[in-house]
C-alpha cells in the first residue's frame, strides 16, 4: 500500500495544543514591558517538565537539511519529560507529532509546519518525529531532560506516511 500523504498544517497555539505549546512571541500570549521599556518579556511560554528525578538541560541540535518527499518511517518520545525546540537560524522546518498514548498509526499523525520565529515544547510521551530541519543545515536550542532512566522509546510505523514537496 502506497503511504498515505501527511497534509500539511500551519503551526499555531490552538492546533498544536493536544501535543504541548508553541514558543513564539506572539500578542495572543501574556507579554509585558520590562528593563525601563527597552524589552519586551513574553512570559512563561512552555511547561518544562523533567519530573522528579530528572534535570534540565539545555543543547544545541545541528540537523542536516532532509530531503523532499520524505517518508515518515519511525516515531519517538520521551516519557519522563518534555522536549522543547527552537530554531536558531530563523528557517523554516517541519514537526510530525502523535498524541501521547500507544503507538500511533499512520492515521494519528499531524504534520505542522513551523515558521523560522516558531519553536515547539513536546509534552511528556508526546511522539514526535527526530528532527526535521529543511533546505540547509540549522541549528536549534534545545531543552529537554538529562537522567539516568531510559527516557526515548522508539515505534516504526506498519504503514509510513509521506512528507510530499513542497509542503
Ligand atoms: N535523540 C534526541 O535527543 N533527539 C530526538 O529526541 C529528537 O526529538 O530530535
Ligand atoms: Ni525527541
Amino acid at each position: 500500500m502506497k503511504p498515505p500523504v501527511l497534509r500539511p498544517e500551519p503551526l499555531t497555539r490552538e492546533a498544536f495544543a493536544p501535543f504541548g505549546e508553541v514558543i513564539e512571541a506572539s500578542d495572543a500570549v501574556r507579554h509585558f514591558t520590562i528593563n525601563g521599556g527597552n524589552t519586551e518579556r513574553y512570559h512563561d511560554l512552555a511547561d518544562i517538565d523533567v519530573g522528579p528525578d530528572g534535570r534540565v538541560i539545555v543543547s544545541i541540535f545541528r540537523g542536516q537539511p532532509r530531503s523532499l518527499p520524505f517518508v515518515v518511517e519511525m516515531m519517538e518520545r520521551h516519557p519522563l519529560g518534555t522536549q522543547a525546540f527552537v530554531p536558531l537560524n530563523g528557517r523554516p522546518y517541519l514537526v510530525v507529532v502523535a498524541p501521547a498514548g500507544p503507538a500511533p498509526t499512520v492515521a494519528d499523525l499531524r504534520l505542522f509546519v513551523a515558521r523560522g520565529d516558531q519553536g515547539v515544547n513536546y509534552g511528556r510521551g508526546v511522539w514526535h518525529h527526530p528532527l526535521l530541519a529543511l533546505d540547509t543545515i540549522s541549528d536549534f536550542l534545545v531543552m529537554d531532560r538529562s537522567g539516568s532512566a531510559p527516557n526515548c522509546d522508539e515505534v516504526t510505523l506498519d504503514l509510513p506516511g509521506l512528507i510530499s514537496q513542497p509542503v
